[in-house]
């Protein structure tokens, strides 16, 4: 079967799309960390292993493993056209400076002829030092000195290093796909390898949107989960802003055809980097069974949205009951139960959570993905009965995502 089904968070997982780290890991200035969205500068080869070791127990659980880099090589490959198309929207996107620069860039990117080496180059970033600067004569000053921030910069493209975290640029939802309008400038250039999958892959061309790059709200695949076929839980965040919710609901309700959701929950959690995306707090990880990060529970309001009774209305209530009770209405399913990061000890909590101790990737009921660093979680969901998938995460962990980040599913079996 081609194209996206994805109509839970927990039903078997068929196909999944990861993307392996690469040379954008090489191009992350350690002044630049904060502004590009990283913690630290990963060791790429360490994290390259990892990433392997994540995609063969995917592999091991009989998971069809996608590389992005790949679907978008091959999309290209399928259409003549596309990558010039696509190249003309990366230059412009890229906060290249000066005039000839521009088509100095494209003509160095044009000496790669094979997409798929093309395609990671675009991700990797150019350095200053991989091209021949323009003659002085003929350049203009903006064309010699490339400044992203305020300062100087090697870089003449900054590097995307966090594609690894397939998880945020779009959102599968049903039979559709939110294409992301990301929060920051460095990540929302991550979105346009999904705008070119979904336009001309032979596999996913013609998948509906329910949300559009060119929106005027950000919203990030992170605060999206699937809770049922109906029922949609979305995060409001420091990534996705309330009014992008509204947008989402707008589409979802009024204006696209094929969508199944009837009801969107937003849960409106503490704008922090430490909470980032809802799945940092939040994840399914059974058919009865979340884990959650404590610290929100005391601050964490629910309002239900569904298709209000005249044409572009969207009717909205808060919730008051407990979390427990508002999941088990929204999943039909009862005793729901909230598994705490950290065990509930508050310091060990905070530290696993920074590591994405609430972040896993459920593979199928009671099945996940976890984080080998987060051993005080990692030994409740055992005693819980999870039956846990361990990844190994020293390196992969520095980019502040864990397993639900590194993985955009494609495919799930119905439940
Ligand atoms: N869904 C997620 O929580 N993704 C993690 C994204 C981490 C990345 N460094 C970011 O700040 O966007």
């Amino acid at each position: 079967m081609n194209g996206i089904h994805v109509t839970s968070e927990i039903g078997k997982l068929k196909k999944v799309c990861l993307h392996r780290p690469g040379d954008e890991l090489l191009n992350l200035p350690p002044d630049e960390l904060e502004r590009l969205l990283f913690d630290d500068v990963p060791y790429l080869e360490v994290a390259q292993q990892e990433h392997d070791r994540f995609a063969e127990i995917l592999r091991e659980q009989g998971v069809e493993v996608l590389y992005l880099e790949k679907l978008v090589a091959e999309a290209f490959a399928a259409n003549p056209g596309a990558r010039d198309e696509f190249l003309d929207q990366y230059l412009a996107e890229a906060g290249i400076h000066g005039q000839k620069m521009p088509a100095i860039v494209r003509e160095y990117l044009n000496t790669f002829t094979d997409d798929l080496e093309f395609v990671k180059k675009t991700m990797a970033g150019v350095a200053k030092s991989e091209i021949d600067m323009p003659l002085a004569s003929s350049a203009t000053l903006d064309d010699l000195v490339s400044d992203h921030s305020d300062k100087q910069s090697d870089l003449i493209i900054d590097p995307m290093p966090n594609l690894y975290f397939t998880r945020d640029p779009f959102a599968c939802v049903g039979n559709g796909v939110n294409l992301n309008r990301m929060y920051s400038v460095t990540r929302n250039r991550e979105t346009l390898y999904g705008k070119y999958i979904f336009k001309y892959h032979p596999d996913y061309k013609g998948t509906p949107l329910w949300f559009r790059r060119d929106a005027p709200f950000h919203t990030e695949g992170g605060d999206v989960l699937n809770l049922t076929r109906t029922d949609l839980a979305v995060g409001i965040s420091q990534r996705t802003q309330a009014a992008a919710i509204d947008l989402m609901a707008q589409n979802i309700f009024w204006k696209t055809e094929g969508c199944e959701i009837e009801k969107i929950f937003a849960f409106d959690i503490p704008a922090s980097r430490a909470f980032m995306h809802l799945d940092t707090v939040f994840t399914q990880i059974d058919v009865d069974k979340f884990t959650i990060h404590p610290a929100i529970m005391g601050t964490l309001r629910v309002y239900e949205m569904t298709k209000g009774a005249v044409e572009g209305e969207v009717d909205i209530k808060e919730h008051t009951d407990s979390l427990e009770k508002i999941l088990e209405y929204a999943t039909g399913v009862d005793g729901i139960k909230l598994i705490p990061c950290g065990g509930g000890d508050p310091i060990a909590a905070a530290r696993e959570q920074w590591n994405d101790g609430s972040n896993t990737l459920c593979v199928e009921p009671g099945t996940i993905c976890v984080y080998q660093r987060n051993n005080v979680t990692n030994e409740v969901l055992y005693k819980e009965g999870l039956n846990l998938l361990v990844v190994p995460s020293a390196e992969l962990s520095r980019g502040r995502g864990g397993p639900r980040c590194m993985s955009m599913p494609f495919q799930r079996e119905d439940l």
